[in-house]
C-alpha cells in the first residue's frame, strides 16, 4: 500500500544532524508538494493514454530523463492495471538518473552489486536489450528474492542472474563468450553438472535439500567467506550449459582487464537519511530508534567501511575502460564524497568523469567536482509507490572511469608487450619444432650405420610420427596444466630422443637396436607435440580476433625451422649429420626454457584499436619472417660458400631471428596512448555465437534452486568436448581432408632423400629447403589471406583447403611423370600446399568447434600425421619403392629412374581430388559460421575510432 505523505516534526538530534551535514531540514516536511515518479516500460508510450486513464491522473513528461513520468504524490497506483500488467514501474527520478549515466548500451555486461530490491536492475535490463548481461548481488536474500519476482513480472530475466553474496568480496567473471575457463574433466563432457535452464519446479530430493539448507542458515544474510549463492539465472544469462567450476571461476586481476564488467552500479547500503519517506517512517517506528539507525555514529562507521569496500570491490571487477557508478540515499558527505575521496586517494587509475549529460538536470554539485547530489528541493524528485517503498535521492552520483591512464596505462602497454614477448618466444619455440622434419638429412647416416632397407628406414621415419599420436596427452595436459610445464615437458623428452640418436651416429655409442632406436624416434617426434601445443593454444588464446594471422606465422616458423637447421648444418658443420643431431637435441630445449619463462595466456584485445594493433604487428611480423625466409632462401642458392661468410650468414641468422623482439621492445619503449582517447570496448565476440545457446522455451517461475542436466549439443561454432565434436560430420570431413592432404605431403618429405636419387640428384639439402621455404610463403600468406577473405567476403576458411588440395594434385602428376625439374616444381608445390594446409586447419578446428578444449581438438586432428605418414611414407611409399627397387652388397636396396615413385605419386594426386571434394563440401556447410565472423569483424572495424581507413 501506499503511504500518505506527511509533514513530520524532526528532533532535535536530527536537526543537528541535518545541520553537521548542510543540510535544510526544510526538504522532509516539503514532501507534500515533492511528485512522484513512475517509468515506463519500453515501447508502451503509445498506451501512455489508456494508462492515465487507468490511473485517473494525467502524466507529466520528466524532459531531462527519457521514459520517466511524474504525477501528484496522492494518486494511488499500486492498484492499477497497468502497474500489475508490468507496464509501469515505480521508481524514483533521482535513482533513473544514477542508472542512466552507467550509460548501459546492448552489449554491455553490467554489475549491480547492491541490486536489492531491483528498481534499477529492471531500468538496466531494459536499456540493455538482447545481447550482453546484469549481474545482480545483494547480500540480503530475502531482499533478492523480491527482485527476482520483480523481474518474471516484468519479463526481464533472460539475461540476468542474481547472486546473494557479500559484495565486498564478489569475484565472479561476467559470462563474456571468450572468457575461457577450463577443466580436465569436462573436456570429455563427462562428469560435468552442467546448469540447465532455470525452472522453480524442482525434484523432491533437490527441495529438501534446499529447505535443508535454508534451515542450516538461521539469518539472512550471507557471510563474506561464503560462496555466493545463484538464486536466479536466465536463458541467455550465459549460465545455461556451464559446469558448476565454470560459473564459480574468479577472476585474477589480470584478467578483470580484459574480461571484468563493462558497467558497474555500487548502489551502497547507507542510513537512508536521504529517503523522506524512510525518515517520515519514524513517527511511527519512534523517533528514537532513529537515533540508532541513522544518527548513531558507530552505524555510520561501520558503514563507511562497507560502502568503500564495495566500491573498491565493484572497481576491481571493472574491465579497463568501463565506468563505475557510486550512489547512495544519504546525505551525508561522510557515505559520499568522503567516501569517493579515500577511493580516489588509493586508485590512481579511477578519475572522475563529467557528467554531461547532468547539465539539463534539476541537481547541484556534491562537496567535489563531478558529483552530483539530487535533493527534494532541488530536483522535486520523491519516494517510491511500491510496496516495498525505498524512498531514495541519490545524493552522490559518482562516475568513476577505469581508464588505464597513468600507471594502469603503463601496467597494461606492459602486459602486451609482455604478450608480444610471448609471440616472439613461441616463434623461437615453432621453428626449433622443424627438428622434427629434418630426418631426411641424416636418414642416410641411419639407413647405413643399422644397415636398414628403405622399408626399415621409411617405418623408423613413422615411429618419429607416430610419437605425434600421443600428442592427445598434451593435448589433454594443455587443459590443466600451465603453458611452461608443457614447455618443460618438451624439451626434456626432445632432449633424450634427439640426444640417442646423436649418441649413434656420431658413433659414441654402437648402433641401438631397432626397437630401441624407433621409440628415441618416437620420443623426439613426442617432444614436438608438447611444444606445438603449449605455443598454439597459448597463441591461439591470447589473439582469439588474429587467428589466420596467428596460426600462419607460428606455422611459418614451423617452416622455416627446417631449412634453419638444414642451412646451419650445411655453414658451420658441413652438413655433418651428428652435428646436425646435436644441435636438434640441444638447441630446442635451451629456446622452450628460455618459453617457460616468457610464454603464458595473456587478455585478448578487447577493442577495436587493440585488435587493429594487433593486426598491424602481425603484418610487421610477418614481413621479418619473409626477410628470413628470402635470407635463407639466398642462402641456398648460392651454391657452397667459404668458412667466413657462412659463420656470417649464421650470425646474420640469429640476429634475424632475434629482430622480432624489436616490436614488443618498441612498444615498452613508446609513450602511452593519452587518458583522453579512450575508447569503449568492442562490443561483439569474433564468434557472435560461441556461447551456448538453449532452444527451448522459457518457463515462469518462483523458485530459488537450481537444477542440472544434461549439456545439449552444442552447434557448430559453439564450444565442443572431444565426444561432442568427434560426433559431428563436420569434424569427419576434416579430419579425413586433412589426411588426404597432409599425409601425401609428409610422404614426399620423408621420401625426398630417396625421391632425389632415384631421379639422380646426390644431394636432396636443397629440395628440402625449398619445401621449407615455399611452405613458409604457403603459411603465412594463407593465414593472412583467409583472414582477409573473411572479413571482406566471409569465405569459408575450408576452401582454402580445397584449393591446396587441387594445387598438390598438380604437383604430384607433374613428379609422375618426372618431367625435367618435376623435382624442383614437387618439392615447391607441395612445400606451399602443406603449409596451407596446417595453417588453415589450426584456426578451422577452433572456429568450428570452439577454443575451449583447444589442445585436445587441435592434438586429435594433429594424429593425421602419424597416421597419415604411416598410410603414405611407410606403406605406400615403402612397398611400391621397395617392389621397384634392387638389394646392394652390404644391405638394403636402392632404385634409380622415375618409374621408381610413379604409382606412389599418381595414387596421392587421385586421394588430394578426394580432400579437395571434402574441403568443399565442409565450406558449403560451414559458411554460416564464416558469415558471422564476417559480420563480426565488419562491426569490431567500424567501432574502431579510424573506422574510415578499412583495415582486415
Ligand atoms: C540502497 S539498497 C539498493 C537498492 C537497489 N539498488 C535498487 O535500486 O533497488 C542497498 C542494498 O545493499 C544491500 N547490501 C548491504 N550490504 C551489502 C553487502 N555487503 N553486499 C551486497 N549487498 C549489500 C542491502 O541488502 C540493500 O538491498
Amino acid at each position: 500500500m501506499e503511504e500518505q505523505s506527511k509533514s513530520p516534526l524532526l528532533p532535535e538530534a536530527f536537526l543537528s544532524f541535518l545541520e553537521e551535514n548542510g543540510i535544510d531540514p526544510s526538504i522532509y516536511t516539503a514532501s507534500d508538494s515533492t511528485p512522484r515518479y513512475l517509468r515506463l516500460k519500453p515501447r508502451s508510450e503509445g498506451e501512455l493514454e489508456e494508462i492515465e486513464a487507468e490511473i485517473k491522473c494525467k502524466l507529466e513528461k520528466v524532459n531531462w530523463l527519457p521514459g520517466f513520468y511524474s504525477l501528484p504524490p496522492d494518486v494511488l497506483i499500486a492498484n492499477s492495471k497497468s502497474y500489475l500488467d508490468g507496464k509501469i514501474y515505480g521508481i524514483d527520478a533521482a535513482s533513473g538518473a544514477a542508472v542512466s549515466v552507467l550509460k548501459i548500451s546492448p552489449g554491455d555486461h553490467v554489475l549491480d552489486l547492491c541490486a536489492a530490491p531491483g528498481a534499477k536492475l529492471c531500468m538496466m535490463l531494459d536499456l540493455l536489450g538482447d545481447s550482453g548481461s546484469v549481474t545482480g548481488v545483494d547480500v540480503a536474500r530475502h531482499r533478492l528474492a523480491a527482485c527476482r519476482t520483480m523481474l518474471q513480472k516484468y519479463s526481464l530475466g533472460d539475461r540476468c542472474r542474481l547472486f546473494v553474496a557479500d559484495g565486498s568480496a564478489f569475484s565472479l567473471a561476467p559470462m563474456r563468450v571468450d572468457s575461457l575457463s577450463r577443466s580436465c574433466e569436462s573436456a570429455f563432457g563427462k562428469n560435468d553438472e552442467i546448469f540447465r535452464e532455470w525452472t522453480s519446479r524442482r525434484p523432491w530430493k533437490e527441495r529438501k535439500r534446499a529447505a535443508k539448507a535454508r534451515e542450516a542458515k538461521s539469518l539472512q544474510l550471507v557471510s563474506s567467506s561464503e560462496n555466493p549463492e545463484l538464486i536466479f539465472y536466465g536463458r541467455h544469462s550465459g549460465v545455461v550449459g556451464l559446469s558448476k567450476n565454470e560459473l564459480y571461476k574468479t577472476m585474477s586481476d589480470l584478467e578483470v582487464s580484459s574480461f571484468g564488467y563493462d558497467k558497474v552500479l555500487v548502489d551502497a547500503e547507507c542510513t537512508h537519511d536521504g529517503s523522506v519517506k524512510h525518515i517520515q517512517k519514524f513517527e511511527n517506528w519512534g523517533w528514537k530508534t532513529l537515533q540508532r539507525r541513522v544518527l548513531d555514529a558507530e552505524r555510520t562507521d561501520s558503514l563507511t567501511v562497507l560502502q568503500l569496500k564495495l566500491l573498491r570491490n565493484g572497481f576491481r571487477l571493472l574491465k579497463v575502460g568501463g565506468l563505475l557508478v557510486y550512489s547512495t540515499c544519504s546525505l551525508t558527505v561522510a557515505q559520499n564524497e568522503d567516501i569517493v575521496e579515500q577511493f580516489l586517494k588509493e586508485n590512481a587509475s579511477a578519475e572522475l568523469q563529467e557528467i554531461d549529460e547532468a547539465k539539463e538536470w534539476p541537481c547541484k554539485s556534491g562537496r567535489i567536482p563531478k558529483t552530483l547530489r539530487f535533493d527534494p528541493l532541488t530536483s522535486q524528485t520523491s519516494g517510491l509507490f511500491v510496496a516495498r517503498p525505498l524512498t531514495e535521492y541519490r545524493l552522490a552520483c559518482i562516475i568513476a572511469d577505469k581508464r588505464g591512464v597513468h600507471c594502469d596505462a603503463e601496467r597494461s602497454e606492459h602486459r602486451g608487450a609482455g604478450k608480444w614477448v610471448g609471440l616472439v618466444v613461441a616463434l623461437w619455440v615453432q621453428a626449433v619444432c622443424g627438428n622434427n622434419y629434418t630426418f631426411a638429412n641424416y636418414s642416410d647416416a641411419l639407413k647405413s650405420l643399422m644397415a636398414l632397407t628403405q622399408l626399415q628406414l621409411n617405418n623408423l621415419s613413422v615411429a618419429k610420427d607416430v610419437g605425434k599420436a600421443f600428442g592427445l596427452v598434451s593435448g589433454f595436459a594443455s587443459d590443466c596444466l600451465p603453458t611452461s610445464v608443457l614447455l618443460i615437458i618438451g624439451s626434456l623428452e626432445g632432449l633424450i630422443g634427439y640426444g640417442a640418436q646423436w649418441l649413434v651416429v656420431s658413433q659414441r655409442i654402437r648402433p641401438l637396436p631397432y626397437w630401441q632406436m624407433s621409440i628415441f624416434l618416437c620420443l623426439g617426434g613426442n617432444s614436438t607435440t608438447w611444444m606445438n601445443t603449449a605455443v598454439l593454444v597459448t597463441c591461439m588464446r591470447n589473439f582469439p580476433k588474429n587467428r589466420g594471422p596467428v596460426s600462419g606465422i607460428l606455422k611459418a616458423y614451423l617452416g622455416l625451422g627446417t631449412a634453419i637447421f638444414t642451412d646451419i648444418s650445411t655453414a658451420l658443420f658441413s652438413s655433418d649429420p651428428s652435428s646436425l643431431l646435436f644441435i636438434l637435441a640441444v638447441v630446442p630445449a635451451v629456446v622452450c626454457l628460455i618459453a617457460a619463462l616468457f610464454l603464458h595466456e595473456a587478455p585478448a584485445a578487447s577493442k577495436a584499436s587493440e585488435f587493429q594493433q594487433e593486426t598491424r604487428y602481425f603484418h610487421i611480423f610477418n614481413g621479418m619472417a619473409t626477410a628470413l625466409a628470402v635470407y635463407l632462401l639466398a642462402f641456398d642458392i648460392t651454391g657452397s660458400h667459404g668458412q667466413l661468410l657462412s659463420v656470417v650468414f649464421a650470425v646474420g641468422l640469429l640476429i634475424l631471428l632475434a629482430t622480432p623482439l624489436g616490436l614488443p621492445l618498441y612498444s615498452i619503449l613508446s609513450k602511452p596512448r593519452s587518458g583522453s582517447d579512450i575508447e569503449q570496448p568492442m562490443k561483439v565476440p569474433l564468434l557472435v555465437n560461441q556461447s551456448k545457446k538453449s532452444n527451448t522455451t522459457s518457463t515462469t517461475t518462483t523458485g530459488v534452486e537450481l537444477q542440472y542436466l544434461e549439456r545439449k549439443r552444442p552447434s557448430i561454432g559453439e564450444d565442443h568436448t572431444i565426444v561432442e565434436m568427434i560426433q559431428t560430420f563436420d569434424f569427419w570431413i576434416l579430419f579425413v581432408s586433412f589426411l588426404c592432404g597432409v599425409g601425401t605431403g609428409l610422404c614426399v618429405m620423408n621420401n625426398m632423400g630417396q625421391m632425389g636419387i632415384a631421379l639422380g640428384y646426390s644431394d636432396v639439402s636443397i629440395f628440402v629447403s625449398l619445401t621449407s621455404i615455399l611452405g613458409f610463403f604457403g603459411r603465412i600468406a594463407s593465414g593472412l589471406l583467409s583472414e582477409y577473405f573473411i572479413w571482406k567476403f566471409g569465405t569459408p576458411r575450408p576452401l582454402w583447403n580445397a584449393a591446396s588440395q587441387a594445387i598438390m594434385a598438380i604437383g604430384y602428376i607433374i613428379m609422375a611423370f618426372a618431367l625435367p625439374g618435376s623435382l624442383y616444381i614437387g618439392s615447391i608445390l607441395v612445400g606451399i600446399c602443406y603449409g596451407v594446409r596446417l595453417t588453415i586447419t589450426v584456426p578451422v578446428a577452433s572456429e568450428l568447434f570452439g577454443l575451449k578444449y583447444y589442445g585436445i581438438l587441435y592434438n586429435i586432428l594433429i594424429l593425421n600425421l602419424p597416421l597419415g605418414s604411416f598410410l603414405f611414407s611407410g606403406l605406400l611409399a615403402g612397398y611400391l619403392y621397395d617392389a621397384e627397387a634392387t638389394a646392394v652388397a652390404g644391405g638394403g636396396n636402392t632404385c634409380v629412374g622415375a618409374h621408381c615413385y610413379c604409382l606412389v605419386f599418381v595414387i596421392m594426386a587421385v586421394t588430394c581430388v578426394l580432400g579437395l571434394g571434402l574441403d568443399v563440401l565442409l565450406g558449403i556447410r560451414t559458411r554460416n559460421v564464416y558469415v558471422r565472423i564476417h559480420e563480426s569483424k565488419r562491426s569490431v572495424a567500424a567501432s574502431a575510432p579510424d573506422s574510415s581507413s578499412e583495415k582486415c
